[in-house]
């Protein structure tokens, strides 16, 4: 694979995104049984070289790249699209974080490589920015935004998250015209139980789901025990063989 998978070209629009009504992709990647991490969240390499490289392609596809803080906690990545050739100079997507509480660890990956690789500012890095209630204290947004992350108070819903339906006029305000959401399990599932935005229209644009042929047995689900009564619709718009996984893309019916 030298350049975008032709298949992401085809159904992945997200170059065609306007700041007005940015592009919202879900994404994981998963086990024959559903599993998107080992027991007690611990990380499992699902994709393949192939399907991996692919995600990377996907990245540099989106503005930004957004992940909720546990899997920050549990995963520590590092949210680049460092499997492409740097000689392409893609710039690199904006790291967000959603964080009600403000608990982003300051040791964590992308803040630490942030610090400590100022010559790659803008080229693979970006300043991680973390999505916070805007009932956190004044200090502990001082602490984090002074060890040199971004932090972007906003009101909570009901169920003291930053509501799914909220997200594309947040992506306006920063200026993003497309995000790519990776996880953890309590965000695919708020997300997919969130059927439109604001605005009234469709939340989700595109699902694209890595399955790997493996069982994890006891492990994370790709949304928590007993969230899956009113999953929306799905139609299957591209399916793709990707070394040993397959890859599906699908869409949100709401007819
Ligand atoms: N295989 C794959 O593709 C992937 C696997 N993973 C795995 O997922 C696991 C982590 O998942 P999980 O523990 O569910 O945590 P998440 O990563 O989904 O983070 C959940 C936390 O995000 C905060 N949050 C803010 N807004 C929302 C919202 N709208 N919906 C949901 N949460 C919100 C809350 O923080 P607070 O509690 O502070 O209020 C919540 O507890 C890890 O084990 C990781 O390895 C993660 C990504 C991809
Ligand atoms: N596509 C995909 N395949 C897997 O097998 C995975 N375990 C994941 N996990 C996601 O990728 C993040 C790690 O990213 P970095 O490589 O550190 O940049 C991890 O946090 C999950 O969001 N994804």
């Amino acid at each position: 694979m030298t350049g975008v998978p032709q298949f992401l070209i085809d159904h992945l629009p997200t170059a065609s995104a306007t700041v007005e009504r940015p592009h919202i992709t879900l994404t994981w990647a998963q086990s024959l049984d559903s599993k998107i991490a080992g027991p007690g969240g611990s990380r499992v390499i699902l994709s393949g070289p192939e399907s991996m490289l692919m995600t990377h392609w996907m990245r540099s596809m989106h503005d930004s790249i957004l992940i909720g803080v546990n899997t920050l906690i549990l995963d520590n990545p590092r949210l680049q699209a460092n499997l492409l050739p740097p000689s392409l100079n893609l710039p690199p997507p904006q790291p967000l974080i959603l964080d009600p509480k403000l608990r982003f660890p300051i040791n964590s990956r992308i803040l630490n490589e942030w610090n400590t690789k100022p010559d790659q500012r803008g080229k693979t890095l970006r300043q991680p920015w973390i999505i916070c209630g805007d009932n956190v204290s004044s200090n502990r947004i001082s602490e984090v935004e002074n060890a040199g992350a971004r932090v972007i108070p906003v009101k909570l819903d009901k169920y003291g998250y930053i509501s799914p339906s909220s997200l594309p006029s947040i992506l306006y305000n920063l200026k993003l015209k497309s995000v790519m959401i990776e996880g953890g399990s309590k965000v695919l599932s708020t997300f997919l139980h969130t059927q439109s935005r604001d605005d009234g229209s469709k939340l989700i644009d595109s699902m694209i789901v890595t399955v790997a042929p493996m069982f994890i047995g006891e492990g994370i689900g790709f949304i928590p025990q007993n969230e899956d009564i009113g999953l929306p619709k799905l139609k299957t718009v591209h399916t793709e063989i990707m070394g040993k996984d397959a890859v599906m893309i699908c869409q949100v019916d709401l007819k």
